[in-house]
């Protein structure tokens, strides 16, 4: 079985700020050693630059293998009069690699569609930015057995207009909308079983993406509940939200996704 390397995302939503980014490396220099998760950090944009400089004074000599930077948005544009957004060749500009797609905020608060988010995807790949793929579904649409469907047709948008290749490199995360800051985690037998639903899914389509695609679970990840999450095989990793904002406990999720 391919060994796929863990990775934890913190995305920090529209919380911190340049000091947050400094107390992260303190506690990075001090916990990380080589033997490390691959770690992307996902600041709001204003403080990309703060967290790519604080990374550049960090004492990790590892520390370009080992920590990303991440956006949390795209836009589906190149270029031109779309006031308010960021194009994928400025978040490369700024030093990115990754780039969350489809969070389930963007989609219910700020009305993005499959369809945008199809397009968005297409635009990071096309800049070279690996997108982190948010998908899940609602309590409701859980009650009414229909996870697998949402997630079935979420995936199909993105292979119908990006291919199944688009998926290389690329990182899905398994976001329940019912876990999200609720502090009511999807069990690990309920991540596994939408993990390996997703991983089947890709599997059917190309036997190398879906062996060595990472999918990460987010929702409610803690230093208490990640040992059992992170256990399961098809759990990369996480993406994590409120905890990305405690240096301590973020590095803790760090440690225990090297450990299981
Ligand atoms: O939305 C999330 C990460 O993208 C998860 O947030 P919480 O970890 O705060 O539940």
């Amino acid at each position: 079985m391919t060994q796929r390397r863990p990775m934890v995302a913190g995305n920090w939503k529209m919380n911190g700020d340049a000091k947050l980014a400094k107390a992260l490396f303190v506690e990075f220099n001090t916990t990380l050693s080589g033997h490390s998760p691959e770690v992307v950090l996902c600041p709001p944009a204003t403080y990309l630059e703060s967290v790519k400089h604080e990374f550049e004074q960090s004492a990790l000599s590892f520390k370009q293998s080992v920590i990303k930077l991440g956006a949390q948005s795209v836009s589906e544009h190149d270029v031109g009069a779309y006031t308010g957004e960021i194009s994928a060749s400025m978040l490369k500009d700024l030093g990115c690699q990754y780039v969350i797609i489809g969070h389930s905020e963007r989609r219910s608060l700020y009305g993005e569609t499959s369809h945008t988010i199809a397009e968005k995807f297409a635009a990071a790949k096309k800049q070279n930015l690996t997108p982190i793929l948010c998908i899940g579904e609602s309590s409701s649409e859980r009650e009414a057995n229909k996870t697998f469907k949402v997630i079935g047709d979420e995936l199909n948008t993105i292979i119908e207009r990006n291919g199944i290749n688009a998926f290389d490199n690329a990182v899905i995360a398994y976001e329940p909308l019912w876990a999200i800051g609720s502090g009511n985690s999807a069990t690990p037998e309920q991540a596994q079983e939408v993990h390996a639903f997703i991983r089947k899914r890709l599997l059917e389509v190309s036997p190398l993406v879906g062996e060595n695609i990472r999918i990460l679970y987010g929702g409610s990840v803690t230093p208490s509940n990640a040992a059992d999450l992170f256990a399961q095989p098809d759990v990369d990793g996480g993406l994590i939200g409120g905890v990305s904002l405690k240096p301590t406990d973020f590095l803790s999720l760090c440690t225990i996704a090297m450990s299981v």
